[in-house]
């Protein structure tokens, strides 16, 4: 934290995507971490050049809080107790501060805020109630994270970065983490020469766990030592990333101790995921999503659909079952890893079809070879969203319903947009939050042509 920040007292606002509230100081508008709407506070100013559009700022003092404020569940994330010691506080949990039902209440202004501005509809009159957790969620929606990643500081210690920033954070615990991450007590670890460390645990009971030492810049031998030290039963795998990584397939993944993949089994359908490829973040992510997605597009047998980010098939086994022998399911996935995984989970599905490539030129390219018009789509997008190349595909595939599953509002309003002028309509959506203590949220949208 720099010690010549300029401090302001400030009412805060509205809040604005990204996990900030909205404050002013002289016409100037200032983004703000760590605060609830209402609340009088003093704000640490940084990027504060005269110059500069917004200035962005940290709440170091509450004078007048916020009815909804609760003490952080992990001190080293919250803020005024790291600005008490003149620390930043470690990013991950930045909404920490915030009661779980207030904070879902900010999740949706955000989310109809952004559906307004970017998609030009008023999502309360496509079917937006509120943000809901999942079934099954904890009272506290701790535990949730079955993937975590850490950095060693350059004193070998385990750390997380300070949010937006590169200072780091030594930590030993990490409370949003499935408690098995947090069992293998990483902290205690030799960790010198390491430079970065990925933990995935299965959602299962007696679901695995797979560290992966990712080893670009660090010392030989380091990541074997480490491993070695890991509680009974862990698998452990040294990632070398060659310009990408293991779930691309261009990385190489070195076996440590145990398997270099996870298995997961979600509403009947085993999986298997390997070293770093995507999986649902959320314990209870992927059978919710399964359980949204299916009951928008009620598959019948004999349809044609698409999976598209398909990653390692997540929907498309479900999807491949409910379409039968009689129809298609075209599951297209960009990382060539991550396919790979695709092709070993959908092997018994003969309809399936496991296409790796880019959706933007994919998706047209297997129709037209196969002079085939989809019935519907699934599509769940990397944050960035689908865009227009992607939207125009999904369009000319003659799709009539879709099922948008989004991780950022901004992205799914702008995509949303563009599918309305397409033609289609939005049917129903629901925005779950499969991201507690974090700015994040899960929407799954139905799209219905018309
Ligand atoms: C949010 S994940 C969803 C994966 C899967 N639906 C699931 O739930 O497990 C997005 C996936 O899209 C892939 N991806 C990113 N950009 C892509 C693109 N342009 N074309 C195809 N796949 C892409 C990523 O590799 C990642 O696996």
């Amino acid at each position: 934290m720099s010690t010549q920040e300029n401090i302001l007292k400030v009412r805060l606002e509205a809040p604005a995507h990204g996990g900030h509230t909205v404050a002013r100081h002289e016409g100037r508008v200032i983004f703000v971490r760590h605060g609830i709407p209402g609340e009088l506070v003093s704000i640490a100013v940084h990027d504060d050049g005269e110059k500069a559009r917004f200035w962005r700022g940290d709440v170091v003092e509450v004078h007048e809080a916020s009815e909804h404020r609760v003490t952080h569940f992990w001190p080293q994330a919250d803020s005024l107790l790291a600005a008490s010691r003149g620390v930043l506080p470690v990013g991950g949990a930045e909404f920490g501060h915030i009661s779980l039902e207030a904070q879902r209440e900010i999740k949706g202004q955000i989310f109809l805020e952004q559906m307004t501005r970017l998609g030009k509809i008023d999502a309360t009159k496509h079917g937006f109630t509120g943000v809901v957790a999942p079934e099954g969620e904890s009272a506290d929606a701790l535990g949730w994270r079955t993937r975590t990643a850490f950095v060693v500081d350059e004193k070998g210690r385990l750390a997380m970065s300070a949010f937006r920033s590169n200072d780091l954070v030594p930590i030993k615990e990490m409370p949003l983490a499935h408690p098995k991450i947090n069992e293998l007590e990483l902290w205690d670890l030799p960790l010198a020469g390491i430079s970065r460390i990925e933990v995935a645990v299965g959602s299962g009971d007696d679901a695995g766990v797979l560290v992966l030492f990712i080893e670009d810049g660090t010392v030989a031998g380091a990541a074997g030592r480490a491993a070695k030290r890991l509680p009974e039963g862990t698998s452990a795998a040294a990632l070398t990333q060659v310009a990408g990584s293991a779930s691309d397939g261009r990385g190489a993944l070195q076996r440590l101790r145990g398997r270099t993949w996870l298995s997961e089994s979600v509403a009947g359908h085993d999986y298997r995921i390997t070293g770093e490829g995507f999986w649902q973040i959320h314990r209870l992510a992927p059978a919710t999503l399964i359980e949204r997605v299916m009951s928008q597009l009620a598959p019948s047998y004999g349809t044609r659909i698409a999976d598209l980010y398909a990653g390692a098939g997540l929907f498309s086994a479900p999807l491949a079952k409910a379409v039968g022998d009689d129809g298609m399911l075209l599951s297209i996935e960009g990382a060539p890893g991550t396919s790979k995984d695709a092709l070993k989970n959908l092997r018994e599905f003969p309809q399936a079809i496991i296409s790796q490539g880019r959706v933007e030129k994919t998706l047209s390219r297997e129709l037209n070879t196969r002079k085939a018009k989809l019935d519907s789509i699934v599509l769940d997008p990397p944050r960035t969203g689908a865009g227009k190349a992607a939207v125009s595909a999904m369009v000319r595939s003659g799709a009539k319903k879709i099922s948008y599953v989004s991780c950022d509002p901004a992205s799914f309003a702008r995509d949303t947009a563009d599918l309305m002028s397409a033609g289609f309509r939005l049917e129903a959506v629901d925005v779950i939050d499969l991201y507690p203590h974090t700015h994040h949220m899960e929407t799954v949208g139905l799209f219905v042509r018309h």
